[in-house]
């Protein structure tokens, strides 16, 4: 797929800007602050209505600014589309092809995006929170019912918390609904322990042999899900959710206690390990960079198994991290594959000569020239 055309209306610091965006490599340069990342992150934005860098909408909108519309044209392989967000301090309204969405859910994944970052580095070193908010937006933009169901999950989540609030302070300890809530987190929970699983599994077949063709095969990385739930790697449902419900009798006296929910996909993590050692802890800062790379490229493989095509690439201030050789090999992997957006202090970083149908475009103060 492709992105033609993109257009911002009062979008963090552009007031407004048209972008003809056809060219397979699109190159942003500009010096620091100009609204390089701003650019790929509205693009970002126009694929999963969220922010990869905040959880709050209305920082998108600019300063004083009642909203901020995006609009889109994306080609895809069988016809294009026109794309148009609106995000207003009262919430968000999505179009397709003029005609309102009622859910969000039905928008997303109309345009796919892989976004590589500096900041995606947290995905192997940071908090478990990190790792599930990339599983949750990944596996939502090729899978919207899986946002639906993540959606229900929290809403319940909040309800169970709630209530073992409620128990703790009064210490009634019969906490006869208990068993309801938790009827309904296990029903909602194991649909996105599943899906997790499934996506875990495709995602680690491809990043097995992207790692490898990056380390030139002395390395070899495994991924592993760590769900709260121990028998996470059992697929049928019943099981899942009688294991569910076993778990959560097992840690009622300790949820009464700290009233607080322990169990569940919201407390779940993924492990990276390379040649069997876990690269979080273990890790050099370089071989946590590459983790995070195959990752990424991993997805991109994962998403056009799943979707029938490639999505697009957005690379924010990566490529000159990389060394040359690992630049050449992410260049030469999705050459006149992908379109890929890729923004930059400096194109002296950027090894030119490898790029075919590339077009720069220089950003100062939220202008394009
Ligand atoms: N809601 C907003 N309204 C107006 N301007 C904003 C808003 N949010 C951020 N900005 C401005 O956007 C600019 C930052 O843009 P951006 O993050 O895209 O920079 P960049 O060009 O990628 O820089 P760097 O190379 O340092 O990463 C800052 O000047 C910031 O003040």
């Amino acid at each position: 797929m492709q992105l033609k055309k993109l257009s911002l209306q009062n979008y963090r610091n552009y007031d407004e800007v048209f972008f003809e965006t056809g060219h397979m490599v699109n190159i942003i340069v500009g010096p620091n602050a100009q609204g390089k990342t701003n650019l790929l992150e509205a693009i970002f934005v126009l694929a999963l209505t969220k922010s990869h860098r905040t959880h709050q909408d209305k920082e998108l909108i600019q300063w004083n600014a009642p909203n901020t519309l995006l609009h889109g044209e994306v080609d895809k392989k069988y016809g294009s589309c026109q794309l148009d967000l609106t995000i207003s301090q009262q919430g968000k309204k999505a179009k397709i092809n003029g005609l309102e969405q009622r859910k969000l859910s039905n928008f997303i994944g109309s345009l796919n995006v892989v976004m590589f970052a500096p900041e995606d580095l947290e995905i192997v070193k940071g908090s478990p929170s990190v790792r599930r908010r990339f599983l949750d937006m990944e596996i939502g933009q090729v899978h919207p019912a899986y946002l639906y169901d993540l959606s229900q999950y929290q809403k319940i989540l909040v309800q169970r918390n709630n209530y073992l609030k409620q128990l703790f302070t009064t210490r009634d300890t019969k906490a006869a609904l208990l068993e309801v809530w938790n009827e309904q987190l296990a029903q909602f929970g194991i649909k996105i322990i599943k899906k997790r699983q499934s996506f875990i599994k495709k995602l680690q077949m491809w990043a097995e042999k992207i790692h490898s063709g990056i380390t030139g095969g002395n390395e070899q990385i495994e991924i592993q899900y760590a769900c709260s739930f121990d028998q996470a790697a059992v697929q049928d449902e019943s099981v899942l959710f009688d294991q569910f419900m076993i778990k959560l009798s097992h840690v009622k006296e300790q949820e009464l206690r700290r009233g607080v929910s322990l169990i569940g996909p919201h407390r779940d993590d993924l492990l990276f390990f390379i040649n069997g050692k876990e690269v979080q802890t273990f890790g050099s800062q370089g071989q946590q960079r590459t983790t995070a790379l195959s990752l990424k490229l991993a997805e991109i493989e994962l998403i056009r198994e799943e979707v029938g095509e490639y999505p697009i690439l957005l690379l924010d201030d990566v490529l000159s991290e990389l060394d040359r050789s690992r630049q050449t090999q992410l260049i030469e992997t999705f050459q006149n594959k992908v379109q890929t957006f890729i923004t930059t202090t400096g194109i002296e970083s950027i090894d030119l000569s490898k790029l075919e149908d590339a077009s720069v475009i220089h950003v100062q103060n939220g202008r394009l020239t």
